[in-house]
This record gives C-alpha cells, structure tokens and sequence, in this order.
C-alpha cells in the first residue's frame, strides 16, 4: 500500500477524520470526501455514490468503534462490479482502487480505533456524606493555550486546557456528589461576592464550553482549588495556586441557590460606533474574555444581564463564543467624560472650509456664475452630534423589488472630488441616477427655467420654508438664499431613480430617517504625495476672490483637505457605510459603482428603525 504524502490536504483531512471519528463536525468528512473525490474524477454523481455509500456505513456503527473503512471499500468494489459495467461504475471502481483512497481510508481506521476518551481520574475519597450537591469540577492543564480564563477580582489566570478533540463531560452520581469532568473551553469568569467574601462564577460566557455543558452556573459558589479551602484564601493566593497547578485542578462548587434564568432576551445586532479593543482597555474584568471589534462591525449581542459589560459575537470572525464588550450605558458614561476633548479639536486648528465655506457652489452644477463659496454653517451645529456613538440596532435589509432606492448621500472635504464622481455616475446611467433641483431667492436669469437651475422663490417664502424645516441645508450668498429642500430629494426618489445628494456632514442626522436610508459615502483624499501627483492638471475654484475663476490647487489646500477628512472622520465616522479613497479617479468610481450597486442588490445591515416603515 502506498504511504499517504504527507501536504495540507491530507493533514486536513486527517483532523477532519479525527473529528469525525470523535463526535465532531461530522458534516467535514463529508465535504472533504467530496472535495477529495471530486479532484480525482470530475465526476459528481460517481463521488456522490461513494461518499453516500461510506457515510451510511460510517454513520451507523458506532463512531468512535468503527472498524474497517477499507474493508466497507473492498466490499462496496465488489457490489459495484456485480452491478455491470457502466462508464460511471467503471470510474468508481477505479476510483476506489486509487492509492491515494486506500491509503487514506486504512488511515481513517487506524484513527478511528485508537481512544479519545480522557482518562478519568479516580472519585475523590474524602467526600463528605452531608455535603449536600457540591460539585467538583475537574479542568487539565496541558500546554496548548485553550481559552480558559477565570477572573478573580480583576486578575486573570490563564488555562492551558486539555486540547483532546473529545470536549466530553462525564458525569457520575456518587451519593449526592455530582462529579463533572469537562475539558475544553471553560468560559466563565468569577468574582468575590462583597457581602459574604465568597468566590463566585460571575459569568458564563455565551457560547462558551461552560455555557454548553450547562454544569456550571452564575452565582455558583468556588468552595476549593486542588481540595484547598479558598474560604481564608485572597484572590492573588487562589491565583498562585491556580498558576502553580500542574495537570489537573479541581474546583469544589458550591451551585447558586438560584438556577441561572435561560437566555430570554431576543438575540440583538447592533452596528458598533466605536473601536473596542480589550488590550488597552484597564476596566474590563478580564482582558482575555473581551472581543475587540473596530467601527462598524456587526455584533450579535448575546447577553445584557451585566449592565456594565455585555456579551456578544462578531457577526465577522464567525468565533462561536462570545467575549466581552462595554454595554451602551458604559460607553455613553465614557463618552461623557471623551466628548469635551473631542469637541475641542477642531477649534484648536479652525479650518475656514469645514466649517462650511464651500468654494464650489454645491447646489446647482449648471450655474457656473454662482459656482462658489456659500454655505457658512453655524459652529454650533457642525458639532452637534447629538447621538453617542455606541451602538446602532440594525436589521438585515434587502431592497424589494419596486421599493424606493435608499438615498445616496456624498460626503467629504472640499475639493475632494465628490462633484466628479456625481457627474460620472449620471453620465455612466441617466436613467438609474438622478440629482435634486435647489431652490434660490435670487431672481432668475433669462438663460434659466424655474425647476431646471433651480426653483425660483421669494425671500419670504424662502425664510418660511427655513422656518418650517423644509430644507436638508441652505445658506445665503451676496443677500440671497440657497437650499437643498427634502421635496426635491422625494422628488427624485419618486422617479424610482437613485438620488445623489452632497451635503455637509452634520445634516446627515435630518436625513437618517426610514424615508431616505440614506446610504452615506465618505469620499477621502488620498496621500498628500499623491495629491500632488494627481491633482497636477486640476483646477478649483478661487476661494479667495468673489469671481469664481478657477485656480491650481495650492499645497495649503491639499492639507486643508487631509485636515478637514480627518476631522469629518473624526466626528462623522460612525455614520458612514462606504469610504472611497479618491486617489486615481477611475479607481474610486468602479468601486463606488460597485458599492451602490450591491446596496441595491444585496441585503446588508441597516437601522431597525428603518425597517418597520
Ligand atoms: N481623482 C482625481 N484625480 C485628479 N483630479 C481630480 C480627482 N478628483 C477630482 N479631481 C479634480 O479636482 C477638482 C475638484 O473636484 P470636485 O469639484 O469634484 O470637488 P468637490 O469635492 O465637489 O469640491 P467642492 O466642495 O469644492 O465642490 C476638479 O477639477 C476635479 O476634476
């Protein structure tokens, strides 16, 4: 028989075997058998019946006594060739003969005999008869780090668990003692009780070994550590102990008088506002039990029964168990404490054009006279962020046919490039992409038609639609005004076209409503090397002189325009779904073509609130 080469595939597939043959993943040998069969012949339904074959085999014995892979091999070649000689039974039979199958099916029994099961340690002597349900709980160390850790009073103890594939728990009923063996992932941590002094399980790790068992539970009392009594022990003792340990430790528990409440809660997603990592975070109860996420990922949130520090999964690294994260009020108490500094930035370094002097008039494209500087925003609304960025419940959302688009909202410093992208998005499909017609008190010209430059109005009922919100965001140039109203939005939204919107980032929170789900997309600068090098031909307009003539950009404008992203980032990061870097421009308008295009086709995340219009 030919030796097994020893590469990736086949080591894979050995621990998938293992796996296999010990409880786990069943469904793996079958795919890698499918994978496996599928390369050597090309031929589905041949693989098919092989692996169907096998697996019913494999599955009826019992798993971990399966003997004779190869023998079911021999058998089925057999079956086969009495069953005739279609090209597809030839193929398999000549499949089944190829030395790679053999060898990896007498492989598979050589596995499949040998015994996974831990070794169970002798039923301690000493137990006490009046002791009424203590349990003992057994975790071996080896030195494979597992992700075991225990926490007492803000120290951490690592456990380098037992790494069998077998994660089994024994259970014996001895008397009223219930003795648990449990290797694997422990995932609980544990506090001292105040009051009492009493070591406690704090939590259970959602979807960590402990939860799965169901053995141990919150409120659970820590009697000893290696048959040491921890009633006269500190936290740092208990901790020596633990770290000292070697192979197995055994805890003595006393179970909490009352039974842990089931999970009730419906299972939450929110969209975090915020980068969490754990390392750098001194108040977490335990560093190694938290779950870092950055801005913008989604996070199943498992358990809120803590009201400082939550559990919850990343939607993203598909980690089976949950980790600690800061619950919304923690962070919103932070925040608190943050916000003054965060606020303070941008007045120590004012800059002219964030703060809304926009040299390009960024309503009507076709008015090139006016195409200049005028919105002068208040500073106090350019701040005001209103909501703390911590978490956003979000529903998985998918555009049903006919539905409205949601609304495509630009964003980004001056002179970034988001009226170039626009233009190319209109001209790359009329049709699909659509732009709002603004509304002027100044009175019209003879070239112009009231509702194609703009929506021509008077002063007074210009004032009267400001003071009635009618606007996304409006200003006044030279005695007149200007404005975006949220009618010209709807009213190409209606046209069941997209619309392509540029404001200021602080409007953004009018916008977020189930109306417009306004997809928000930052367009950022890139590097100032590479502004220089890509903005060489590119001309802006003056904001220096009141002309709107057309100048090169200036080294102070590329860091004013670094300076502004940075801050609108900043401030404005946690609202926005796409960042396109606008380095070389055919580049950043393929991937915001595609961008939109998968918003309009595929589900993604958006605001629950958005969902129940
Ligand atoms: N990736 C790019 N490479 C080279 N030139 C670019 C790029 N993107 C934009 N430009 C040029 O930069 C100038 C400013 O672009 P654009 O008018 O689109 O900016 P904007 O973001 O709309 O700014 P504003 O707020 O001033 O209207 C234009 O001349 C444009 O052609």
């Amino acid at each position: 028989m030919h030796p097994l080469p020893v590469n990736r595939q086949n080591t894979l597939m050995l621990i998938n075997f293992t796996h296999f043959c010990t409880g786990n993943r069943a469904h793996t040998f079958r795919e890698k058998l499918d994978v496996c069969l599928q390369k050597h012949t090309g031929r589905r339904i041949a693989a098919r019946l092989a692996q169907d074959r096998l697996q019913e085999q494999l599955v009826i014995k019992e798993k971990r006594k399966i003997d004779g892979c190869l023998g079911q091999r021999t058998q089925l070649t057999e079956e086969l060739q009495e069953r005739g000689a279609s090209g597809e039974i030839r193929e398999l039979v000549r499949l089944l003969s190829k030395p790679h199958v053999k060898s990896l099916l007498s492989v598979h029994d050589i596995v499949a005999r040998k015994s996974y099961d831990p070794e169970l340690p002798p039923l301690p002597d000493d137990i006490d008869d009046e002791e009424d349900s203590v349990k003992i709980i057994r975790l071996v160390k080896n030195k494979e780090p597992l992700c075991t850790y225990t926490h007492f009073n803000g120290h951490c103890e690592r456990f380098k668990l037992c790494t069998h594939t077998v994660t089994f728990k024994h259970i014996y009923y001895y008397r009223h003692v219930l003795y648990d063996f449990i290797t694997g992932h422990h995932g609980a941590t544990i506090k001292r009780d105040e009051h009492t002094g009493a070591i406690i399980v704090a939590r259970i790790l959602r979807g960590g070994a402990a939860d799965r068992s169901g053995l141990i539970h919150v409120g659970d009392e820590l009697k000893e550590v290696n048959g040491i009594t921890t009633d006269d022990k500190k936290p740092e003792e208990i901790i020596r102990i633990l770290a000292q340990s070697q192979g197995a430790i055994t805890f003595k528990v006393v179970p909490g008088i009352k039974e842990e409440e089931p999970n009730k809660q419906p299972k939450m997603f929110v969209k975090a506002l915020f980068d969490f990592s754990p390392e750098e975070d001194n108040a977490i109860p335990c560093k190694e039990a938290g779950l870092a996420f950055k801005k913008g990922d989604i996070l199943q949130i498992m358990s809120q029964e803590d009201a400082t520090w939550w559990q919850a999964k990343n939607e993203g690294n598909g980690n089976p168990r949950a980790g600690l994260v800061p619950s919304k009020q923690l962070q919103e108490r932070r925040f608190a404490v943050w916000r003054p500094l965060t606020v303070a930035l941008p007045q120590r370094t004012p800059s002219k054009r964030f703060t809304g002097l926009r040299r390009s008039f960024r309503l009507s494209r076709r008015d090139k006279k006016t195409n200049k500087s005028m919105y002068e925003s208040k500073r106090s609304e350019q701040y005001d962020t209103a909501d703390v960025p911590t978490y956003e419940e979000v529903m998985s959302y998918r555009r049903k046919p006919g539905e409205k688009h949601r609304l495509v909202v630009i964003v980004g410093p001056t002179g970034v490039g988001m009226n170039e992208l626009k233009k190319k998005l209109l001209i790359s499909d009329p049709q699909h992409f659509g732009l709002t017609v603004p509304h002027t008190s100044r009175s019209k010209r003879q070239s112009e038609s009231d509702g194609v430059e703009y929506h021509f109005i008077s002063k007074h009922s210009f004032e009267a639609d400001i003071h009635n919100n009618k606007f996304v965001e409006q200003g006044e140039y030279k005695g007149n005004y200007y404005g975006t109203s949220f009618d010209s939005v709807r009213s190409v939204m209606s046209k069941n076209k997209v619309c392509l919107l540029d404001v200021q980032p602080h409007t953004l929170r009018h916008l977020r409503t189930a109306e417009f789900k306004p997809y928000v997309v930052f367009v950022k600068p890139p590097s100032i090397e590479r502004l220089r090098e890509t903005r060489k031909n590119a001309k802006v307009i003056s904001g220096k002189d009141d002309k709107g003539s057309s100048k090169p950009f200036t080294e102070e404008d590329f860091q004013e325009m670094i300076e502004a992203s940075q801050m609108m980032e900043n401030q404005y990061g946690h609202l926005f779904e796409k960042v396109i870097v606008n380095d070389d421009l055919t580049t950043a308008f393929s991937q915001l073509r595609q961008a939109l295009r998968k918003v309009e086709t595929e589900a993604h995340w958006v605001p629950i609130s958005w969902t129940h219009s």
